[in-house]
């Protein structure tokens, strides 16, 4: 009887998550915290703590297990500056998660970390217990961990890949809770800095990003090569900045050429991912903290187009 009524106590708490044992008045109880972050994993087991404890029960023992979420990898990266690496991950994450995914952002970008301002996130600081980072909430429920967070805006300039591969690992580690994807904003170009950073964190896959203008393109061309080097499977090519409707008179111009990576990424046996036109209403909204992925605009769509690609992708691993 005062046993069926602290489990009753425990279960209004903790539904399924607790195995209950007793040893006479003392209670044993096993807590599973798979996918909870720290906060929730430490409300939890107080909660439980409180709720076990009566008149009856003698010595409260709990125990807190948790399964290791299966967190994958998406780098999203590009040959050169400028091309709308960044852009295009805090668009792909908020795609991604309107897909269901639990998807979070780790802004690893060492030499122009952007991504606390397209996310709208600046005014945040990380916290950390026990030296483990706790990844920032954005408005766009896709979690956030940024460079420009941990470092002096400048600083890491000069930085060699071990020590960039250093950094990254405390994004990478962080109290990730359920996020179960992470889209990876890599720093732009394919040096040292770059193949250290994926050969330590090894990506499940990367998105290659380029404008259709033939360097570009050229460039993209290197960052597969860095891929295939590290034998991380390439998911695709982006095309961006692509098609520019002038606002005007709607005519559609092609400032950067076009077609160009659909091409590449023919030659190259790479599936084509998608184009995202060149748009103003793209600039100032990222510059505003208002990613178009979040909206429902002309704009989201091409963003949700390669999300669903890359959704599939994921799906066959
Ligand atoms: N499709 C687009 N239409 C219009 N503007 C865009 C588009 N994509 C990106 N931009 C703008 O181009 C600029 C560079 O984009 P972004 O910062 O995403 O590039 P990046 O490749 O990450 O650059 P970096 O190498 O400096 O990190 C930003 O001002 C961004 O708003």
């Amino acid at each position: 009887m005062t046993q069926d009524v602290t489990i009753a106590a425990v279960r209004a708490v903790a539904g399924d998550r607790a195995t209950l044992r007793f040893e006479g008045a003392r209670a044993g109880i096993v807590l599973d915290a798979t996918g909870l972050s720290g906060r929730d994993r430490d409300a939890l087991e107080d909660a439980v703590r409180t709720a076990a404890t009566n008149a009856w029960t003698g010595e409260v023992r709990v125990v807190v297990t948790a399964e290791r979420i299966a967190r994958r990898l998406i780098a999203v990266a590009s040959g050169k500056g400028g091309v709308g690496k960044s852009t295009l991950a805090a668009n792909l994450a908020i795609a991604l998660k309107a897909r269901g995914r639990r998807v979070g952002l780790v802004d690893a970008d060492i030499y122009g970390p952007s991504q606390p301002r397209l996310m709208a996130a600046e005014d945040q600081r990380p916290t950390a217990k026990d030296k483990v980072l706790d990844p920032v909430p954005t408005p766009y429920g896709v979690p956030m961990l940024s460079m420009g967070q941990l470092i002096e805006p400048g600083k890491a300039i000069a930085w060699r890949g071990p020590m960039a591969a250093g950094a990254l690992t405390q994004l990478v580690e962080a109290d990730w809770g359920a996020t179960d994807t992470l889209v990876l904003d890599l720093p732009p170009g394919t040096g040292d800095v770059q193949l250290t950073m994926i050969q330590k964190h090894k990506p499940a896959g990367a998105v290659i990003v380029s404008t259709p203008q033939d360097l570009a393109l050229i460039d993209a061309t290197r960052a597969i090569d860095l891929f295939d080097k590290a034998g991380i499977p390439v998911i695709g090519l982006v095309e961006n900045m692509a098609g520019y409707v002038c606002p005007h008179c709607g005519e559609v111009s092609d400032p950067f050429g076009n077609g160009g990576a659909e091409a590449t990424a023919a030659r190259l046996g790479l599936p084509f991912l998608g184009r995202v036109p060149l748009a103003i209403g793209i600039r100032t909204a990222s510059d505003a903290g208002e990613p178009p992925a979040a909206g429902n605009g002309a704009d989201a769509a091409a963003f949700h187009a390669i999300a669903a690609r890359i959704d599939a992708w994921l799906e066959q691993r």
